[in-house]
C-alpha cells in the first residue's frame, strides 16, 4: 500500500502478488485482503476496471473470512469463558459438598464416640452392680454357713443340725420309715488337752470329724453338739445298720494316725445309738435315748458303742422293733 501511496504502483503490484500467493492460512488472511486491495487499487488506477473489481471481490472475500475467524475466536473465547465460570461453579459445589460431607462425618463420629462412651458406661456400672451382687450373695452365704456351721470343725452346730434332723424325723416317722440317732463322745478328751496341748485337741477333734465326714451318706447329718460330743441323725436307717456304721466309726476313730499333730496318741470315741418308736412325737426323746446308751458305753470302759434297750428304762413306752 505504500509502495501505491507512493505512485510505485509497479513496486506495489509486485509486492502484493508476493502476498497473495500466501497459502490461505488464518494468520495470512489480513495481509492477503490489504495485497488485493492494492491490487484493485492499482488495476483501477491503470483503468483495468474489470480487475480491480475482482481484486475487491476478493479482498472483501477474506474480509468476510476474516470477520468470521474473529467471530469463531471470540466465540470459541466465549465458549471457554463459559466453561470455565461453569467448572468454577462446579469447583465451589463440590467444595460446598466436601464441607457438608466432611460436617456429617464429624457428627456422625462424635455420634459415635458418645455411644460408644455410654455404652462403655453402662457396661462399667453392670460390672460394678454384678460384681456388688456377687460379693453380697457371697457374704450372705459366708455369714449363713457361719450362723449354721461349727467355726473349728465346719460341720453342723447343735441349732442347725437339730432344726434339719427334726424335719428329717417328722417325715420319716410320717412315712413309718426308720431313724435312729448316734451319739459320739470322745474319751478322755481332756487328757488330750493337758498332756498335748489345746492345739493338739483342736487338731484331734478336726481329724475325727473329717474321718467321719468320709463315711457318711448323703441323707446323714453329721452335728456338733458341743464340746467333744457328736451326733449323727440317721433318716431310712434300721438300728442294726445304724449300730453296724457306730462300730465302724469307732474302729476308723481308734486307727487314726496322730503324728502329724506332732505328737502320737490314741484317739478313742464311745457312743449310743437310739432308734424311733411310733410313739415318739419328736427328736428329744430318742436324742436322750441315745445320750443314755452313750453314758452306758463309758460306763462299759469307753471305746465303744450301745444300742438302747428297754433295759435301759423298764418304764419306757412298749419298743416295736
Ligand atoms: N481343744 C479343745 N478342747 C475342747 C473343746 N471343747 C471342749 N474341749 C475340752 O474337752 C474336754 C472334755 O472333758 P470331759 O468333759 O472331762 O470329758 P473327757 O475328758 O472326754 O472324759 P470322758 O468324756 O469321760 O471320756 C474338756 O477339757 C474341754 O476343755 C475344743 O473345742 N477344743
Amino acid at each position: 500500500m505504500t509502495y501505491f501511496y507512493l505512485d510505485r504502483f509497479q513496486q506495489a503490484e509486485f509486492f502484493a502478488e508476493k502476498v497473495n500467493e500466501l497459502p490461505l492460512a488464518p494468520n495470512n488472511l489480513l495481509v492477503k485482503k490489504r495485497a488485493n486491495e492494492a491490487l484493485s487499487l492499482v488495476a483501477g488506477k491503470r483503468g483495468q476496471f474489470d480487475k480491480a473489481y475482482q481484486y475487491q471481490v476478493v479482498a472483501n472475500a477474506l474480509s468476510l473470512q476474516i470477520l468470521n475467524e474473529q467471530k469463531v475466536k471470540e466465540n470459541a473465547y466465549q465458549m471457554a469463558r463459559f466453561d470455565s465460570v461453569e467448572k468454577n461453579r462446579e469447583n465451589t459445589s463440590l467444595i460446598q459438598d466436601h464441607e457438608l460431607l466432611m460436617q456429617q462425618k464429624d457428627l456422625f463420629m462424635k455420634e459415635k464416640s458418645s455411644s460408644i462412651m455410654f455404652s462403655t458406661l453402662l457396661v462399667g456400672v453392670s460390672v460394678g452392680l454384678l460384681l456388688l451382687l456377687i460379693s453380697a450373695w457371697m457374704q450372705r452365704n459366708q455369714f449363713m454357713k457361719q450362723a449354721q456351721c461349727d467355726g473349728l470343725t465346719g460341720i453342723f452346730n447343735r441349732r442347725t443340725g437339730q432344726e434339719l434332723a427334726e424335719n428329717e424325723f417328722i417325715e420319716a416317722q410320717t412315712a413309718r420309715e426308720p431313724f435312729c440317732v448316734l451319739l459320739m463322745d470322745l474319751d478322755l478328751f481332756k487328757n488330750i488337752n493337758d498332756q498335748f496341748g489345746h492345739a493338739t485337741g483342736d487338731w484331734a477333734l478336726k481329724k475325727f470329724t473329717a474321718v467321719i465326714a468320709a463315711l457318711l451318706r448323703p441323707n446323714d447329718i453329721f452335728t456338733r453338739m458341743g464340746g467333744e460330743e457328736f451326733a449323727i441323725f440317721m433318716p431310712k436307717i434300721d438300728k442294726l445298720s445304724a449300730m453296724e456304721f457306730a462300730e465302724r466309726i469307732r474302729i476308723e476313730v481308734s486307727q487314726i494316725n496322730t503324728r502329724y499333730s506332732g505328737h502320737e496318741f490314741t484317739i478313742t470315741v464311745s457312743g449310743g445309738v437310739s432308734y424311733a418308736n411310733k410313739d415318739d412325737l419328736s427328736l428329744d426323746p430318742l436324742i436322750q435315748r441315745a445320750d443314755l446308751a452313750l453314758y452306758r458305753a463309758k460306763h462299759n470302759g469307753r471305746n465303744c458303742v450301745v444300742c438302747y434297750d428297754n433295759s435301759f428304762a423298764p418304764h419306757t413306752p412298749s419298743d416295736p422293733a
